[in-house]
């Protein structure tokens, strides 16, 4: 008997599940032990012609009837979005369908209500997809590091703004020329601002949370988020002159005193040897750091139609075998209900550069603001002299919110003309 699969949604992604479940239709029968037939594609409008080559009389515009249709086993949502996109997982689910899909935005907003449901209903959500696209990375977190303890989380999850910072460093690229290259190469969402304010990467970073550290209460809108639009030439050469490379970065950390989680996206100076630095292009990469395996780098596409239909079909392939076994994997039912510390109490470190007058005793008053706020200074270097004269200072780890007090400090200062920039530096936990 076939597995019936009922697909949500034709565009990038969804075509491409429909091609190569059409091509590789008999690797994949062998494979699942049974063959994978689409039973019914639902779309927006009928009568476009999608390049699918498939049977005209699949394609409905009654997604919500397609959905519980009895001879129905998986429904893959490719439509994206939190509505109707959820309400139709969660009638697939309640219909006892096993599901797949590519949703980050659902999966970040509402993740723990659809695991929830599909444990209630002895049925599979599968979501590998939906962050890093086609990287195996969330099977891995959640199967293959089941029987360690994860402290870290480092990625590189949005490929448009790895692009778009990428040119600025080694192209001089400004800002803007960056995004329209991006744009062109269809790296882009619709409305760039998802990728370039972090809202997409903060989804992913939320998603990653609450695999890692099994924890199920973390949203997107727990996630602190800064996206790329203020980081300027003047950071990129800041970070040069360190070493240093700028990525958008999405970090999931455990407190020191295993308590509660830190969960964020924000630009960050980067050593140019850790790994994540020469991450290039709209490339995708996720550094996790573990107790017993210790490091870990998983790296490859993480955006476009084949490479993410490459990830819907590994999780439908794993969800038909497991519904040929009647069992699934009841995901999210053990949740050890980790809160997400502020991010003032996150612990960073700052690159701080000032504009300062050269004159005696610049130094030391800036010294002392950064020991009024309780925060220890790394390093320090002058260039320039004069009335052109700048102060770089990297400090130690300290909480975030004493970093950020200290810059408010600088700023108000008389002899500082201005703070020419400010961000974040990660490097290896134990650096
Ligand atoms: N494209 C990528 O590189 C990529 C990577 C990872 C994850 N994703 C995720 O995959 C999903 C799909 O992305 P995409 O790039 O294919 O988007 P897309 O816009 O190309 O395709 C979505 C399709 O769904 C259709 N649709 C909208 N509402 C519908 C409804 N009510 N019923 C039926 N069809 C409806 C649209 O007409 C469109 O054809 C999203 O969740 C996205 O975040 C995409
Ligand atoms: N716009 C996203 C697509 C993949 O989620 C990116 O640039 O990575
Ligand atoms: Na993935």
């Amino acid at each position: 008997m076939a597995m019936k699969v009922a697909l949500l949604g034709c565009g990038v992604v969804g075509a491409e599940v429909v091609r190569l479940v059409d091509r590789q239709s008999a690797e994949l029968a062998a494979r699942v032990g049974a063959p994978l037939e689409i039973g019914g594609i639902a779309v927006r409008r009928l009568g476009r012609d999608r390049g699918t080559g498939v049977d005209p009389a699949l394609f409905t515009t009654d997604a919500t009837s397609l959905v519980t249709r009895p001879d129905i086993d998986v429904v893959v949502e490719v439509i994206g979005g939190i509505e109707p996109a959820r309400s139709l997982i969660l009638d697939a689910i309640k219909a006892g369908k096993s599901v797949v899909t590519a949703n980050k935005a659902l999966l970040a907003e509402d993740g723990a209500t659809l695991l929830a449901a599909a444990r209630a209903a002895g049925v599979d959500i599968y979501y590998e997809a939906s962050v890093a696209g086609a990287i195996p990375l969330l099977r891995p977190l959640r199967d293959s590091l089941a029987g360690d303890r994860v402290n870290r989380v480092l990625g590189i999850v949005n490929g448009t703004t790895n692009f778009i910072l990428d040119r600025m460093d080694t192209q001089g690229a400004g800002f803007a020329e960056s995004l329209e290259e991006a744009q062109a190469l269809g790296y882009a969402e619709a409305d760039p601002t998802a990728d370039v304010e972090g809202f997409d990467a903060a989804a992913k970073a939320a998603i990653l949370a609450r695999l890692a550290f099994h924890t199920q209460n973390v949203t997107a809108a727990d996630v602190h988020r800064e996206g790329i639009t203020e980081v300027t030439a003047g950071d990129i050469a800041s970070a040069k002159a360190m070493g240093c490379v700028v990525k958008l970065l999405a970090i999931c950390q455990r407190a020191a005193d295993g308590g509660s989680v830190g969960v964020r996206v924000h630009p960050v100076m980067l050593p140019r040897e850790h790994p994540l630095a020469s991450v290039t292009e709209a490339y995708n990469a996720v550094f996790v750091e573990a107790e017993s395996a210790g490091r870990l780098m998983f790296y490859g596409p993480g955006a476009g139609g084949a490479p993410t239909a490459s990830a819907v079909l590994g999780d439908l392939v794993a969800v038909a075998r497991n519904r040929l076994a009647g069992t699934s994997v009841g995901e999210g039912g053990h949740d050890t209900g980790l809160p997400v510390h502020p991010m003032g109490q996150t612990v960073t470190r700052y690159h701080i550069s000032l504009d300062v007058a050269d004159r005696p005793g610049v130094l030391a008053r800036v010294a002392e603001v950064f020991a009024e706020n309780g925060v220890s200074i790394k390093n320090v270097r002058q260039e320039g002299f004069g009335d052109d004269a700048q102060l770089v200072l990297v400090s130690h780890r300290a909480p975030d919110a004493a970093l950020a007090q200290t810059v408010e400090r600088l700023r108000r200062l008389d002899m500082v003309r201005a703070v020419a920039s400010v961000m974040r530096v990660e490097a290896f936990a134990d650096a």
